[in-house]
């Protein structure tokens, strides 16, 4: 029987380790504090933030949210995001996906202060990671890792296909699971044939946004699927890569969409901000994650 890995219980147990860390907090510290670069036109950006809006809330997290509709030069996106490196209220920083132009968003990234970075997309952090240092791992590739981890999920010595390489999702997973022994194939849309990778798989990993591509008959029995990807249908449902309905019998365990990965992801973002102000204030992080560095 396909087992359905849901997100629910392992985001509410985040949900608690986060209160726990906020609750134990010196009330004469400043309240921990998230800063978000966004485009409110893109649909996935969309869908996150309002997440992201309602857990901080629920935490008593301070978050401060720009569009990039406001700014009209690369220029001006870089000053705002220095103001918030030189900002004691602002503790992390997320610059979300699909502001700009790929190496104009790449250039803005590189402006977030090391220590602030908590997707990991800075230089120094992309450099940890390869070189198997704690650093912050990108939000979405800590909660597939998480995930796998609740879920008991073995990597070591499996195969692991990835399908997509963005520097958020697959590509941080495809080093990440390297350096835990994987043997990974990371595919994309140059790779001119994804059947061998489906059916030889142990654990599939899709972060394409693609709705339509992946087809069930050319997916191992014996595979782990873990969808990633927040896609909109026809009719305007939340759907993600893989076609669930026709596998949800068929496999060995699947994510499903909504309700698998992204409440793990909002609540890992949570972790991630209590990390980095952790990280800023030298407090004792047993609690939340170690693995990181004070990005200096
Ligand atoms: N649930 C969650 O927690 C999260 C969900 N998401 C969702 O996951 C999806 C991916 O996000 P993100 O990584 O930011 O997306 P990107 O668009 O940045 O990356 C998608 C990747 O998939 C590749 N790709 C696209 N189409 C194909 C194809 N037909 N065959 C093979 N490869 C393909 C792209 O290649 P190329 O660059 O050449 O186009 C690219 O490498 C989105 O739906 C996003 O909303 C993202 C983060 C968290
Ligand atoms: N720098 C950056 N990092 C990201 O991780 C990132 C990003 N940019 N840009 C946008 C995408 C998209 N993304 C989602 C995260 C959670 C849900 C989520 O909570 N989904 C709920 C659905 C909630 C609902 O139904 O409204 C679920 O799947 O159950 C969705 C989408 C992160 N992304």
């Amino acid at each position: 029987m396909t087992q359905i890995l849901t997100g629910e219980r392992l985001a509410q147990a985040k949900f608690l380790t986060c209160k726990n860390f906020i609750k134990d907090l010196d009330p004469e510290f400043k309240k921990p504090g998230l800063a978000i670069l966004t485009n409110r036109k893109e649909k996935g950006n969309q869908v996150y933030l309002k997440q992201i809006k309602k857990q901080t809330q629920a935490l008593g997290l301070a978050l401060t949210v720009a569009d990039v509709a406001d700014y009209a030069t690369l220029a001006d996106m870089e000053a705002l995001i220095e103001t918030w490196n030189y900002d004691d209220n602002i503790h992390a920083i997320q610059v979300q996906s699909h502001l700009l132009p790929t190496s104009e968003q790449y250039a803005l990234q590189q402006t977030v202060a090391p220590q602030k970075d908590i997707e990991g997309q800075h230089a120094i952090n992309q450099g940890r990671l390869n070189l198997n240092q704690p650093t912050f791992l990108p939000v979405t590739a800590q909660a597939v890792l998480d995930l796998l981890t609740f879920y008991q999920v073995p990597v070591r010595g499996k195969q692991v296909t990835i399908l997509g390489m963005s520097f958020i999702v697959g590509l941080p997973l495809a080093i990440k699971l390297s350096h835990l022994d994987a043997t990974v194939s990371l595919c994309h849309r140059e790779t001119s044939n994804l059947t061998p990778y489906l059916n030889q798989a142990d654990l599939i990993i899709s972060a394409m946004g693609q709705v339509g591509v992946l087809s069930a008959e050319d997916i191992s029995k014996a595979a782990v699927l873990i969808d990633v990807a927040t896609n909109l249908d026809s009719d305007g449902k939340l759907v993600g890569d893989f076609p669930y309905a026709d596998l949800k019998d068929q496999v060995k365990a699947i994510t499903p969409v909504p309700g698998g990965l992204g409440p793990v992801t909002v609540m890992t973002l949570m972790e991630s901000v209590l990390q980095a102000y952790g990280l800023q204030n030298n407090l004792n992080l047993d609690r939340i994650r170690k693995e990181a560095d004070n990005g200096r």
